[in-house]
């Protein structure tokens, strides 16, 4: 039991990610696989490649990775519209990638956000294992939040692997959209717009 919990304290590093435990874990779904894990061309996808690759995909998780959502006075209360966001993200049913395109429009109050930060706050917030419904709702809210807008709409189109490459063996779009906040039926139309001439 000590010697557990010694070993759990020294492979935890900085960010919360437990390597010792991470690389069993890989090494023993590669056996699971039928897979030989001490194999050339394996030995460093668990000890080093995939849970680094997902320490990366994960770091939504994590608040000490969020981008500074650093704000400056607004000159306008225009909504300001960004289109063709890329986005990846795991689903938590299958932690298979769903990836696709999400655009934002967001109603400033007192303040503006860098329009670079809202490709940023997309990215940081898929990084984790989500539903896109639950993804698209969370980043409309947290933007809301940091950038103390009046109002924000966000949506997100994207393709699911886990339908693509198994299961239904479709690559299928979904869309998802989430507001919050004060966004009319003017708004509405411009945002609408916007996407269509993205497309
Ligand atoms: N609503 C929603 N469903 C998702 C998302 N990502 C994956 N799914 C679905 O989650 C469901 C999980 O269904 P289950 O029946 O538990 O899992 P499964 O047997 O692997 O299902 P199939 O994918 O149909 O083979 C599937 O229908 C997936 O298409 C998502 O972001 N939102
Ligand atoms: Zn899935």
């Amino acid at each position: 039991m000590t010697n557990q919990h010694q070993s759990a304290q020294t492979t935890v590093d900085s960010r919360g990610i437990d390597w010792e435990q991470a690389q069993r874990a890989t090494r023993l779904l590669l056996e699971s696989l039928g897979e030989n894990p001490d194999r050339e061309g394996l030995t460093e996808t668990w000890q080093r490649r995939l849970p680094a690759s997902l320490e990366t995909l994960t770091e939504g998780q994590r608040e000490t990775a969020k981008p500074d959502m650093r704000t400056f006075e607004a000159e306008t209360d225009d909504l300001v519209i960004k289109t063709g966001i890329p986005v990846y993200s795991l689903c938590e049913h299958h932690m298979l990638p769903y990836h696709g395109t999400a655009h934002i429009g967001y109603r400033p109050d007192e303040t503006v956000v860098g329009l670079s930060k809202l490709s940023r706050y997309v990215r940081w917030q898929s990084r984790r294992l989500t539903i896109q419904e639950g993804l698209t709702r969370e980043i409309a809210d947290g933007l809301a939040e940091e950038v103390h807008a009046d109002g924000v709409v966000v949506e997100l189109t994207a393709t699911h692997l886990c339908e693509a490459m198994r299961g239904v063996e479709t690559a299928t779009e979904t869309t998802t959209q989430a507001t919050v906040g004060n966004i009319t039926a003017t708004d509405r139309q411009r945002f609408r717009a916007a996407i269509d001439n993205h497309e």
